[in-house]
């Protein structure tokens, strides 16, 4: 194994050559497909849940690096990607929509993000928000429409859980403990738009520490019509979601 100047990703610093914004997907299967998108995409490192690219934008390195699932292992990538000089990290996932309005295939954009996880309070109390950076936020609303497609843009449910967190009763056990029996209606209530699992903890560790962070999603599911989503629906939503979180990140280090 080659040096690395941080503990879990196997980069060094040489390997960024000055990269300040990531793009951050959950999936490490999604990486390489982000990295192609831009220019003289090269594979960096692949350890554990975290697999890393750099590429070019108009001549600017960008680098490319998966979280894995949940707020833990998103917290140690972009810790080490913020050592190695990253400011800027774009997570772009897939979710699962709670609003019967908002149909699979749509677009997401985060601005802030219910706190269901445990690694945030890691980095700023409850009371803090997980509050999205505006800049971002624009981009991201920006490369959507370029694209095509107007995004619901507004607050997620992030939590550490698929099952219980999210409130799914079709598990091994059919249960689901006193805390979250009805929370899905509570947040639909609250024109909460979708869950996922790890901007709890990417939104609240970025702007409490003077990091810039923005969320997109594809609706790969919407819970209030079905649990599994379709395969085929699945791989659309992921390629029309990448495509606009590169082009949000083009628009972000090109002034
Ligand atoms: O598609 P990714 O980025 O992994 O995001 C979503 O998918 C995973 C759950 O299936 C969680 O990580 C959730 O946030
Ligand atoms: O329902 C969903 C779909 C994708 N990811 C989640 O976390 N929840």
């Amino acid at each position: 194994m080659s040096a690395s100047d941080v503990f879990h990703l196997g980069l060094t610093k040489k390997d960024l050559q000055g990269a300040t914004l990531a793009i951050v997907p959950g999936d490490p299967e999604r990486v390489e497909k982000i990295a192609r998108l831009m220019d003289n995409p090269v594979h960096l490192a692949s350890h554990r849940e975290f697999t890393s690219w750099r590429a070019e934008l108009d001549g600017k390195p960008v680098v490319v690096c998966s979280t894995g699932i949940g707020g833990p292992s998103t917290s140690i990538a972009v810790e080490e990607l913020a050592q190695l000089g990253v400011r800027t990290f774009l997570r772009v996932g897939t979710t699962g929509a709670i609003q019967p309005h908002i149909p699979v295939g749509d677009i997401l954009v985060t601005t802030a993000a219910v706190r269901l996880d445990g690694a945030s309070q890691h980095f700023a109390p409850l009371e803090y928000p997980a509050v999205a950076d505006f800049a971002c936020t624009c981009a991201l609303v920006d490369a959507a429409r370029a694209a095509g497609s107007e995004p619901h843009v507004g607050v997620a449910a992030s939590s550490d859980t698929f099952y219980p967190g999210q409130e799914r009763y079709d598990t091994f056990s059919g249960r689901v403990v006193r805390r979250f029996q009805g929370s899905m209606a509570e947040w639909q209530s609250m024109g909460v738009m979708n869950y996922e699992m790890e901007s709890a903890t990417l939104l609240t560790m970025c702007s409490s520490q003077g990091l810039r962070a923005g969320m997109v999603a594809g609706v790969i599911v919407n819970r209030t019509q079905r649990e599994i989503p379709d395969a085929a629906t699945m791989k659309q939503a992921e390629s029309r979601v990448v495509g606009i979180v590169v082009e949000a990140a083009r628009r972000l280090i090109t002034p």
